[in-house]
């Protein structure tokens, strides 16, 4: 389990984590939502060790980060924003020297290698310095370094950050096939990445938890829960009809791409009313989608909200 217990960091005046206190267990993949500058790097440095917190405690598998820090770090795989240090090295020879720092031997410390080298796709640019390789491979050069000693817990700060699409589905695999007996935090600005890898997921601003629950649970709070969009020739006409359902309570037209989509009064469901409407008057409907809810709009409501409070 990693749980942190009022954790707060402030930099001289300025509260960059604001009392944050959270466990995860084995087989969660807590995402780390918020804006630019809420507060995750730092909440995933004090985790990692790297940076002492001004008030509160955190413990990684049992262990006490600040008065345990090996067995923490033996415990646990890091991956920090940005590149691994050591530019002037060849992967190779970062990954050979972290083998050594992290105390493998022998054949398994081959058979790790090999392993993250593999699953990583870095054979092509193992003798390539870091520094001049493209971001992308940089990055899975760092989350090469966090899996190698094959933790139980990991902490990966923006973990696809500057990957192309394919190597983000990569990634996104590797983390799932890690998910099952890991502990896992993942910091990320992709709302969709919520969805592929995180069964859970805090949001935070201003160094203070917004909100903490599942993505369903999330999606179930946007004004798009339940609502039925479509797309169709015929906007004008079909907004009308739409609009005569009883449990419609609102229907809205996207100036941009003319989808419409209907808005169920609470607690109502409106699928079935809107498939038997276009069935009967026969509207041309190219996409008929029952709506689970949008992340982006959750995740504005709540940290805009946010910024509202305390700017009154
Ligand atoms: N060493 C430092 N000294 C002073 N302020 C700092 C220091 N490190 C971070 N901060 C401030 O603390 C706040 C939180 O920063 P942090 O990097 O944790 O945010 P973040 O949520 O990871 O942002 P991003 O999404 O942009 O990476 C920011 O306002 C940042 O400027």
């Amino acid at each position: 389990m990693i749980e942190t217990r009022q954790l707060s960091k402030r930099y001289g005046a300025f509260t960059a984590v604001d009392n944050i206190s959270f466990k995860v267990e084995p087989g969660q993949v807590l995402g780390f939502l918020g804006p630019n500058g809420a507060g995750k790097s730092t909440t995933m440095k004090m985790i990692a060790g790297f940076l002492a917190p001004t008030s509160g405690g955190i413990s990684v598998c049992g262990f006490d980060v600040q008065k345990q820090s090996i067995q923490t770090k033996q415990a646990l795989g890091y991956l920090p924003e940005g590149a691994p240090s050591y530019g002037e090295m060849t992967p190779r020879k970062f990954l050979s020297f972290i083998a050594d720092v992290r105390g493998l031997k022998g054949k398994h410390r081959e058979q790790r290698l090999d392993d993250v080298i593999e699953r990583l796709h870095l054979n092509a640019v193992l003798d390539q310095s870091i520094e001049t390789l493209s971001k992308g491979f940089k990055r899975r050069v760092g989350l090469a370094q966090a899996i190698l000693h094959d933790p139980q817990a990991l902490v990966l700060d923006e973990p696809t950050d500057g990957l192309d699409p394919n190597q983000k589905h990569e990634v996104r695999a590797l983390i799932n096939a890690m998910a099952r007996d890991k502990i896992i935090i993942i910091s990320t600005h992709i709302l969709e990445e919520v969805h592929e890898v995180c069964n859970r997921a805090i949001i935070i601003a201003h160094g203070k938890v917004l909100a903490d629950a599942t993505p369903s649970e999330l999606e179930a709070r946007s004004r798009y829960h339940q609502a039925v969009s479509l797309t169709t020739s015929n906007v004008t006409a079909t907004r009308e009809a739409l609009s005569r359902i009883a449990d419609v309570e609102a229907v809205e037209v996207d100036p941009q791409d003319h989808r419409i989509t209907a808005f169920p009064k609470p607690g109502r469901q409106i699928f079935a009313a809107v498939s038997e409407l276009v069935k009967a008057q026969g509207i041309p409907v190219s996409e008929l989608q029952l709506e689970s809810g949008r992340l982006d709009e959750v995740f504005r409501t709540i940290t805009q909200g946010e910024q509202q409070e305390a700017a009154a």
